[in-house]
């Protein structure tokens, strides 16, 4: 059984992760019409048969992060429902499970954070950064390779957070030179009925900032509940987003509309690691989003003291274990948007 048999029975997920099934790349039709086509290892291009004047380059990314499996079990299933030929979509998308050795190895990653080896092609110096290259290419050429006048750009990075959270779903926002918050974007964020969004305030070098950066995308990373083994998440709980997701590939467009329904963050400022000694004042399983009066003491690094600033802050991925120069953790305050032609940030 070829690497190329096993997806088109719709096996996408075992056979990326089947490091012993040599990989060749590969392209077939299926009886729809619909095109696809096996980039890399884990990298899947669906074309649909015709282009509309709507369409979109749709990105939807999983695995960045090893440990992370229901985002993973999700594009899975919209694989397997293409490749057989129950759903039908109507725009170009690249479907990726990203990481196969740190899924393999039920980590989050092998020798350092993947989802920070996005802001320029990387030295070839371990295996994260060389998939991290790969993921790099296959983006550019999807994009690069649309047949459509004007696509809209997506990418949507699925992850799960490590800890608990006051918000099951939750989205951030990168920061880019580009115009990468559009209302048709935010309007995915509220039907999807994603909690929160937080908008970065700083570039950073994940990947939806590349795509964001560099293709000028509409791009996310999403948060998907908290990290589980394979078998042990509750997809139900994410059946909104699901279905969001569905409508999203298989409808020319979605409803704009805007209720201030999702809660809005904005990035007040990062943590950065800067010692070995940096500390937190609170304990390791602190969920996301728990919010500190103004003046009460976070932790320290070397001789600098952390402080919640004016008016309170919240945190947002707190990890004091994050190597040397990394984000340990990033400090937020509620924002309200202006839900204009792109969304921006108020006051
Ligand atoms: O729960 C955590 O501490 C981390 C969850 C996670 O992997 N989050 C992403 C967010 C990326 C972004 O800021 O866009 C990450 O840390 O890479
Ligand atoms: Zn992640």
């Amino acid at each position: 059984m070829t690497f190329v048999d096993e997806v088109k029975k719709g096996r996408f997920l075992s056979a990326t992760c089947d490091l012993s099934l040599p990989f060749t790349v590969g392209e077939w039709i299926l009886e729809s019409g619909i095109h696809c086509k096996l980039l890399q290892r884990g990298v899947l291009q669906i074309t649909p048969i015709e282009q509309m004047s709507t369409a979109k380059d749709i990105v939807l990314s999983s695995g960045v992060h090893g440990n992370e499996t229901a985002p993973i079990e999700l594009i899975q299933q919209l694989a397997e429902g293409i490749l057989l030929g129950h759903i039908e979509p109507v725009h170009r998308l690249l479907l990726i499970i990203a990481h196969p050795e740190a899924i393999n190895n039920k980590t989050r990653f092998i020798d350092e954070n993947m989802n920070r080896l996005f802001k320029v092609r990387n030295q070839e110096r371990n295996i994260d950064c060389k998939v991290a290259n790969q993921l790099q290419e296959a983006v550019n050429s999807f994009y690069g390779s649309s047949k459509a006048i004007q696509p809209e750009k997506w990418h949507l990075d699925l992850h799960c957070a490590i800890r608990r959270s006051e918000h099951y779903t939750f989205a951030i926002s990168p920061y880019s030179h580009k115009l990468s918050r559009s209302n048709s974007l935010f309007s995915f964020i509220q039907y999807a009925k994603i909690e929160a969004v937080l908008l970065a305030n700083d570039p950073s070098s994940t990947f939806s900032w590349f795509s964001a950066e560099y293709h000028g995308a509409q791009s996310l990373t999403i948060e998907l509940g908290k990290v589980a083994d394979f078998g042990e998440n509750d997809l139900t709980l994410l059946s909104y987003f699901s279905h969001a997701l569905m409508k999203l590939i298989t409808e020319s467009t979605l409803p704009i509309s805007w209720n201030n329904d999702v809660e809005v963050y904005r990035v007040n400022r990062t943590l950065l690691k800067q010692s070995e000694s940096f500390t937190f004042s609170f304990p390791n399983d602190l969920p996301n989003f728990t919010f500190f009066e103004e003046g009460t003491y976070l932790g320290s690094d070397k001789e600098q003291e952390f402080i919640a600033d004016e008016k309170g802050e919240a945190v947002v991925f707190p990890n004091a274990n994050v190597a040397l120069g990394q984000r340990a953790a990033l400090m937020v305050k509620k924002a309200h948007i202006i839900f204009d032609e792109q969304v921006r940030l108020c006051g």
